[in-house]
């Protein structure tokens, strides 16, 4: 039986042109890993394999997580049907009856901070923050040990972003929920993630990865400024987002982080702790 989600050795190409090329990563329970990456590097790609959305065809995954959701770009909810109704779809495919799911998709979608008028109303209705509450409600209503996030916040003002990120990480907090998350936004990414893996190149590799040792809960927003300017500062990185050099580089915070640059010798060994902070590091 897979831990976690495994991904070893995964190449992919649509028609002629490899996207993706001997991507490695490891996702244990309860963990966040961020992707990050130029537009069109594969992010998307290498996520909808992941989901089975995509065949793999060269290399390997393996799921061992009993219950996978997924939230896409757009809220993606039926717009005939109530956000109660809409809320609790996926329970009704699994058979749940109507006032069980009904029960559980309204205290879901009370926790995401909807009230009861939202709840009857139809997603046309909602604002843009609301249909998104709806649809992480709608995710986590099955209570998923894995999510995946395909940008989902990337159209939210920061307010909002921050308030769903808060909604997200009180859910990591009352139970070990995975996430395998794609953003454009690294200051996102730095946010949430236990794990930073910068994509890029054509075909795509893992560029560079950065582990954040502080739970994502304890994070303000100086130490996230921080370490995203200490991603941002490197050469690696720079390169793979097409950004110049830096002219005159600031000194790079003292935080504890874990930065390798997997470019450089590609011989991806074992995964082993860290001792100074248990961070998971390739070695
Ligand atoms: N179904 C498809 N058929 C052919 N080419 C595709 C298909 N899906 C994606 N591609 C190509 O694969 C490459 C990677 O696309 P992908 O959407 O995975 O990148 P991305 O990093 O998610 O981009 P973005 O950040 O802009 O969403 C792109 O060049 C894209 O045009």
């Amino acid at each position: 039986m897979t831990a976690g989600l495994q991904v070893q050795g995964l190449s992919h190409a649509f028609g002629p042109r490899a996207v993706l090329e001997h991507i490695d990563l490891t996702l244990p329970a309860g963990r966040t890993l961020a992707l990050v990456g130029p537009s069109g590097s594969g992010k998307s790609t290498l996520l909808h394999l992941c989901a089975g959305l995509l065949t793999v065809r060269e290399g390997r995954i393996a799921n061992g997580f009993a219950c996978t959701a997924m939230l896409f770009q757009q809220p993606q909810l039926l717009p005939w049907k109530s956000v109660l109704d809409n809320i609790a779809l996926g329970l009704k495919a699994r058979g749940v009856a109507r006032a069980a799911r009904q029960a559980a998709a309204r205290a879901m979608g009370r926790a995401m901070g909807l009230d009861e008028l939202a709840l009857a109303q139809f997603p046309p209705q909602l604002s843009g923050g609301m249909q998104s509450r709806a649809a992480l409600a709608r995710a986590l209503v099955l209570q998923p040990d894995l999510l995946l996030l395909d940008e989902p916040f990337s159209a939210l003002d920061i307010g909002m972003r921050q308030q769903m990120h808060r909604l997200l990480l009180a859910e990591q907090a009352r139970r070990p929920l995975a996430v395998l998350m794609i953003t454009h936004d690294v200051m996102e990414a730095v946010a949430l993630a236990d794990t930073v893996l910068v994509l890029a190149g054509a075909p795509a590799r893992l560029r560079w990865r950065l582990d954040l040792p502080v739970p994502a809960g304890h994070r303000d927003d100086a130490w996230v400024h921080r370490q995203t300017a200490r991603l941002l500062a490197q050469g690696a990185v720079r390169r793979a987002f097409d950004l110049p050099p830096l002219l005159a580089p600031a000194p790079l915070p003292t935080e504890p982080g874990f930065d390798q640059d997997l470019a450089a010798g590609r011989a991806v060994a074992p995964v082993q702790r860290a001792p100074r902070d248990g961070c998971e590091v390739l070695l």
